[in-house]
């Protein structure tokens, strides 16, 4: 097979467009053409399990559609590196990138989110942990199903959880909720710091931070002391949420920490009777409050009785029912925050361990 014909593959792969990043693969994409049999080797940067044999398709699709190429092999490698934390903080120990889950105001389903984000990325082939930060309304120990309480080690440091193969930590098993609901800013604060800084994650590549909902003091402190990597914001449709997402953004930005995107949450209603899917709010909305707050929009979640349900029984749908559309849509979004995640500049001081997937 002549040079010509292995550039002009080559070209074919290199411009075929990675769906969660929205940009070509370029590098990421090796040929190397044996006869008229083809093996190629992509580098992925975030986990994407499910998505492998699409993208095994899509290559085929590529190289073997005018008869050129008989056979294609396809190997696919995917390495989790830690990105860049605000400027001096240092990275949490244990822990690759945190991602701050935030929502402008309460109750627009950012722990049920959470929860599912962190199962999904798991799902995709991350190891994930999950800190339930969010003061008010601790919802992870009846979310994630926790029961009794955390251990400590000789030396005083909290043990992380276990649940639906998470790591997981709580505000809501370390103190009484109802004395903190009381807290001041800095007492609350000084909690959620030393919870963040006393838990022992092991080896994680993402932890997943639920925020206490708003764009207070408490936020904004967290927002700035906590290293995170990327922060994603949570909203429902209505028009007036966008007043929420903008204030949401604008924290982030004023310490440094990258928005990832939005989601959309209860973008349409799925009836429980037929699974009928009506959009109630009309359609787009999503994608217009995200264009107009400068973010990408990272997914839309349907509101679905099945998903509230088993998210409140401690199951969450992506561990309980992994098939459920509502499931794979979180997989797709977690597609999409890891992918977008890997866009941001990467933090040298860390290494991790390699993940090697082969197909
Ligand atoms: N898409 C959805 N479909 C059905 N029920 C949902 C959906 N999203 C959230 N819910 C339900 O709505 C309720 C509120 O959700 P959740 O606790 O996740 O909100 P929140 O934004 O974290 O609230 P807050 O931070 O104010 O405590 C829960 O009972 C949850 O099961």
């Amino acid at each position: 097979m002549s040079d010509a014909l292995q550039s002009e593959l080559q070209a074919r792969l290199s411009a075929l467009v990675d769906p969660h990043t929205g940009q070509p693969f370029a590098e990421q994409i090796r040929l190397s053409l044996r006869g008229d049999r083809a093996a190629v080797r992509v580098q992925l940067s975030y986990p994407a399990a499910g998505w492998h044999a699409a993208l095994v398709e899509m290559i085929e699709g590529a190289l073997c559609h005018d008869g050129q190429v008989s056979a294609v092999t396809v190997e696919i490698d995917t390495e989790l590196v830690a990105h860049a934390v605000q400027d001096g903080l240092s990275p949490l120990p244990g822990v690759g990138n945190v991602i701050a889950v935030a929502s402008g105001k309460g109750g627009v389903g950012k722990s049920t989110v959470a929860a599912n984000l962190a199962l999904a990325l798991q799902a995709e082939g991350a190891r994930v942990g999950v800190l339930d930060a969010d003061i008010y309304g601790p919802s992870q120990p009846r979310m994630l199903g926790l029961e009794g309480k955390p251990q400590t080690t000789p030396d005083r440091r909290i043990l992380p959880m276990r649940a639906h193969g998470l790591q997981v930590m709580s505000i809501g098993v370390l103190v009484q909720v109802d004395q903190a609901m009381i807290w001041r800013g800095p007492m609350a604060t000084q909690a959620l710091q030393q919870m963040v800084s006393e838990t022992q994650w092991s080896d994680l590549d993402y932890l997943i931070v639920d925020l206490p909902p708003g764009t207070g003091d408490i936020q904004l402190t967290l927002a700035q002391r906590i290293p995170v990597a990327g922060a994603v914001t949570v909203t429902t449709p209505q028009d007036v949420a966008v007043d929420d997402v903008r204030r949401s953004v604008a924290m982030f930005n004023k310490v440094r920490v990258p928005v990832l995107g939005l989601i959309e949450n209860m973008s349409t209603h799925v009836c429980s009777n037929c699974g009928h899917e009506e959009a109630i709010f009309g359609r787009g909305g999503g994608q217009r409050m995200a264009e107009e707050a400068g973010l990408s929009l990272l997914g839309e979640i349907p509101l679905d009785a099945g998903l509230g349900r088993s998210t409140d029984t401690g199951a969450p749908i992506v561990a309980a029912d992994p098939e459920h559309p509502v499931a794979q849509r979180f997989r797709d979004i977690a597609r999409r925050v890891g992918a977008r995640l890997s866009l941001q500049a990467r933090n040298q001081t860390i290494r991790m361990p390699k993940i090697r997937i082969v197909e």
